[in-house]
C-alpha cells in the first residue's frame, strides 16, 4: 500500500479583508482596514495549490466559509431584512460585522486536528474541527469546518469526524497549527507533537503576559484522547511563553515538521533539548534531522516577518523534500542565506520555492497555515470526495469562478453593500456544486 500526505488548502472565500482582528497576531493588527484584493487572494491560493501538483502531489481543496454570517448577527439581535442587518451593524457594533465577513477560514491548518490511520486506535483517520474560541471571528467557524470536511471525507470505513471540543477558553485548541507529526514514512506509526501556550488547571505552568496563548495543554489532550492516540504516539510540548509575547501566535509560525525532519527556532519551545530528547525516545528507529535556528542565524523578529518556520516542507516522489516558502523569506537577507545554507547540507531538504501569498501574509497567514495535511493511504484517498482534488480542470474551473464573482477590492463601507451578500452566497453556491459537496452552508439550508 502506498501513502501521501496530501494538503487541502482553504480557497480564499469572496469576503477576504483586512479587519485587524487577531489581538497577538502582528500582520493582522498592522493591517488592519488597509484595502485587500480578494480576487487576487485566492489566486495567489490557486497558483500555489496548482504548483504542488505540477510536483506530483496530491493537492485538495477546502471550500471556505459562508460570509456574511448572518445568523450570528441575527444572534446578536440585528433584525429585519439582510440589508438592515448589515446597516444596523455597520452602526452599533462594527466588530461584529467585521467578524462576520472574516474570511479566516481560508487558514485551514486552523480547521482541524487530523490524526492518520497508523497512529490511531481503531485504524481510521481522525479528524477534530478547531473550537478557536480565543477569537470570537474564529469561533464561528467549526459547525461549517466540520461539515465540510465531512463532505470531503465522507467515508465513515475510513474517516472518523468529533465534534469540537467545548467551546471554552479552557479548552482553547487551534487545530494542526499547534500539531506536528515526524515519521520515518508516512505509512508507519508517527510522533504526533502538540504544542500547547498554557495549561489552564497546573499553575505552574508559565504564561505568556502581553499576548494571549490559544491553546491549552487540555484541550491537546482530549485531542490525542478523542483521536485514540497512546503514550508513544502524543507528546505534549509547551511553547516558550516568551515568543507569543513576540508575536508568535500558533506553534507554526516559529516550527515545521515533516517525516524525519524537525526545523525550529531555538526559542521555540520552553525545554528545547528535553524535547529533543522525548522525539529520539519515541522514534528510535528514525533516521532523525533537527535543524534548529539560533537567534544569531535568524533572529525572532525576522523569523516572524518572514514566516520562515510557516513554510511547508513536503516530500517529492524522489523521496527528497522541498520547502515552500512565502516569497517574504527571499526577501529577508538572514533568512533567505539560511534557506540556501540549509540546501548545502546533509539533509532531505533539496530544494526551496518561494510563493507570492502576501494577500494571506498580510493578515498573518503564510503558505503553511493555509493548508491542512492529511496523510492517507491510496485506499483512503481513493474514498475522498474526488471532486475536491485538484487537477488542471479544476484549478481552470475554480479560476474562472473566481473572475465571475470576486471583487478585486474591499474595504471596511465595502461590507455594508447589501450586494456583496447576494454576491458571495451565489459565489458560495456554485462553488459546492463543482466540488459536489451537498447543502454545507446554513444559507442553503432555509426552508
Ligand atoms: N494560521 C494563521 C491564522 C491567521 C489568522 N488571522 C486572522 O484571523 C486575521 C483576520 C483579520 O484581522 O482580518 C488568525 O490570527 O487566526
Amino acid at each position: 500500500m502506498k501513502h501521501y500526505e496530501v494538503n487541502f488548502d482553504g480557497l480564499v472565500g469572496p469576503t477576504h479583508n483586512y479587519a485587524g482582528l487577531s489581538f497577538g497576531n502582528v500582520a493582522s493588527v498592522s493591517n488592519a482596514k488597509n484595502q485587500s484584493n480578494p480576487r487576487e487572494a485566492a489566486k495567489q491560493g490557486l497558483a500555489k495549490m496548482k504548483s504542488l501538483t505540477d510536483l506530483g502531489l496530491t493537492q485538495g481543496v477546502l471550500a471556505p466559509q459562508q460570509r456574511p454570517d448572518l445568523t450570528t448577527l441575527r444572534r446578536l439581535g440585528f433584525s429585519g431584512t439582510d440589508a438592515k442587518v448589515l446597516e444596523q451593524a455597520a452602526l452599533r457594533c462594527p466588530q461584529a460585522l467585521l467578524a462576520c465577513y472574516s474570511a479566516s477560514s481560508m487558514w485551514t491548518a486552523n480547521a482541524a486536528t487530523v490524526s492518520p490511520s497508523a497512529d490511531t486506535q481503531d485504524g481510521r483517520v481522525h479528524f477534530t474541527p478547531a473550537n478557536l474560541v480565543d477569537k470570537f471571528h474564529r469561533s464561528i467557524e467549526p459547525d461549517v469546518t466540520g461539515a465540510i470536511l465531512k463532505a470531503t471525507f465522507h467515508d465513515s470505513k475510513y474517516f472518523a469526524h468529533h465534534q469540537h471540543l467545548p467551546s471554552h477558553t479552557d479548552f482553547g485548541d487551534e487545530g494542526a497549527a499547534n500539531h506536528t507529526r515526524l515519521c520515518q514514512q508516512y505509512g508507519h506509526a508517527g510522533l504526533e507533537l502538540f504544542v500547547y501556550g498554557r495549561s489552564c488547571s497546573q499553575n505552574e505552568h508559565l504564561q505568556p503576559h502581553k499576548f494571549p496563548a490559544r491553546q491549552t495543554l487540555e484541550a491537546s489532550q482530549a485531542i490525542a484522547r478523542l483521536h485514540g492516540l497512546d503514550e508513544e504516539t502524543a507528546l505534549f510540548i509547551q511553547q516558550n511563553p516568551a515568543v507569543i509575547d513576540q508575536g508568535v501566535f500558533h506553534n507554526d509560525v516559529i516550527a515545521v515538521g515533516n517525516q524525519n525532519v524537525f526545523f525550529y527556532h531555538e526559542q521555540a519551545f520552553l525545554h528545547p533539548e528535553q524535547l529533543c530528547q522525548d522525539i529520539r525516545r519515541l522514534l528510535p528507529n528514525t533516521d532523525l534531522h533537527f535543524i534548529q535556528v539560533s537567534e544569531q542565524q535568524v533572529n525572532l523578529a525576522d523569523a516572524v516577518k518572514s514566516y520562515l518556520f510557516n513554510t511547508q516542507i513536503v516530500t517529492l516522489n524522489n523521496g527528497t523534500m522541498a520547502i515552500i516558502a512565502p516569497t517574504d523569506c527571499q526577501e529577508t537577507p538572514a533568512v533567505k542565506a539560511l534557506l540556501d545554507d540549509i540546501l548545502t547540507r546533509n539533509t532531505p531538504i533539496q530544494q526551496v520555492l518561494y510563493f507570492d501569498v502576501k494577500q494571506s501574509m498580510r493578515n498573518g497567514g503564510g503558505p503553511a497555515c493555509l493548508r491542512l495535511r492529511v496523510a492517507l493511504s491510496d485506499q483512503e484517498l481513493s474514498a475522498v470526495n474526488p471532486n475536491t482534488l485538484l487537477d488542471d480542470t479544476l484549478f481552470n474551473t475554480l479560476n474562472q469562478w473566481v473572475d465571475k464573482h470576486y471583487r478585486d477590492r474591499l474595504s471596511f463601507d465595502d461590507l455594508k453593500d447589501p450586494s456583496l451578500i447576494t454576491e458571495s452566497y451565489t459565489a458560495l453556491d456554485e462553488l459546492t456544486y463543482i466540488l459536489k459537496l451537498g447543502s454545507v452552508y446554513p444559507f442553503q439550508q432555509v426552508g
